[in-house]
């Protein structure tokens, strides 16, 4: 039976936990987390009956997967005092950090298969997105198993090349953070509008739940979909025609470019 750590058990961590655990992809015992943070650690179990450890060391005792989920910032000094003992076990590492690279992975870790993993929060929902790219050392069993892994959070792509991480990281990582902005302006725009806080919320989570539905269900693309909703002469014209004027996709393309770059960035900070 296949164990995994987890060392760092925040936002990202816990979102994978809750998605595998929601899932029934992998037994709660089979999770081990490490965390400094004891409230953090009492959380996770509370929430999903894994074990946790303070110390980083006890949770990859066992572990055949290692998920690194701590802060870009934190690598380095988080994988020195596990080098040797992952050097010896050699289990499957998975980073799910922004901007460090397989090659800066391996000489920080001494792991020689490791896999890079660029989910979202959503997946604690089992409607997770992330973007996966392997060492050349993964073996064939070891890609199966992060894709069954990671495929239980919600949907798992691999990409070509370890430079389209930083534009996964640009898209779907940071991705749900741009819904939410949506989300909060539409609810402050219908409080605006006259509508009850309250109303305005719920409408506007429900457009978002169902714009995402129909747009995941349908063999129609998106274009066609928001051109159906665009009656000639209607309302949404006139909306629509808002967004384009303060030329929207610009601004879309200008965000996704800086997150990429920052992406970049930290790996240029962090040594890469
Ligand atoms: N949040 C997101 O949407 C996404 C995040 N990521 C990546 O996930 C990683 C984690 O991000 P996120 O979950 O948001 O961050 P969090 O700060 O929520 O989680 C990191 C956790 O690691 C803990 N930690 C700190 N030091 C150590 C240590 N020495 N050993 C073990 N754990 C430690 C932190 O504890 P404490 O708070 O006490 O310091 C915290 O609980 C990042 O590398 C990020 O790039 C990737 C995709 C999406
Ligand atoms: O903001 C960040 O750096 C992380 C990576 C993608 C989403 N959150």
């Amino acid at each position: 039976m296949t164990q995994i750590a987890f060392i760092g058990g925040g936002n990202m961590a816990t979102s994978i936990i809750g998605g595998l655990i929601r899932e029934d992809a992998v037994n709660p015992d089979l999770i081990h987390v490490s965390d400094p943070g004891e409230e953090q650690r009492q959380r996770l179990e509370a929430d999903f009956k894994v074990h946790t450890h303070a110390e980083n060391l006890d949770a990859i005792a066992n572990a055949t997967v290692v998920i690194l989920a701590v802060k870009p910032q934190m690598m380095k000094e988080v994988l020195a005092p596990l080098a040797a003992t992952l050097t010896a076990r050699q289990p499957l590492l998975i980073s799910v950090a922004a901007g460090i690279s397989l090659p800066t992975l391996q000489a920080w870790s001494g792991c020689k298969a490791v896999v890079r993993a660029m989910p979202n929060t959503p997946a604690l929902t089992g409607t997770g997105a992330t973007g996966l790219f392997a060492s050349d050392e993964v073996s064939l069993d070891q890609r199966n198993l992060a894709d069954t892994l990671i495929g239980a959070t919600g949907i798992a792509v691999w990409v070509k090349t370890e430079a389209e991480i930083d534009a996964v990281t640009a898209l779907s990582g940071s991705g749900p953070a741009y819904y939410f902005l949506m989300m909060e302006s539409m609810i402050a725009a219908g409080i605006k509008l006259g509508l009850s806080e309250d109303t305005a919320r719920r409408l506007t989570l429900q457009t978002a739940l169902g714009a995402g539905k129909m747009a995941s269900a349908s063999e129609v693309a998106p274009d066609e979909l928001r051109r159906r909703v665009t009656s000639p002469g209607g309302t949404t014209e006139q909306a629509i025609a808002t967004f384009e004027g303060a030329h929207l996709r610009d601004i879309v393309q200008a965000a996704m470019d800086a997150a990429a770059r920052r992406a970049a960035e930290l790996s240029d900070e962090l040594g890469n």
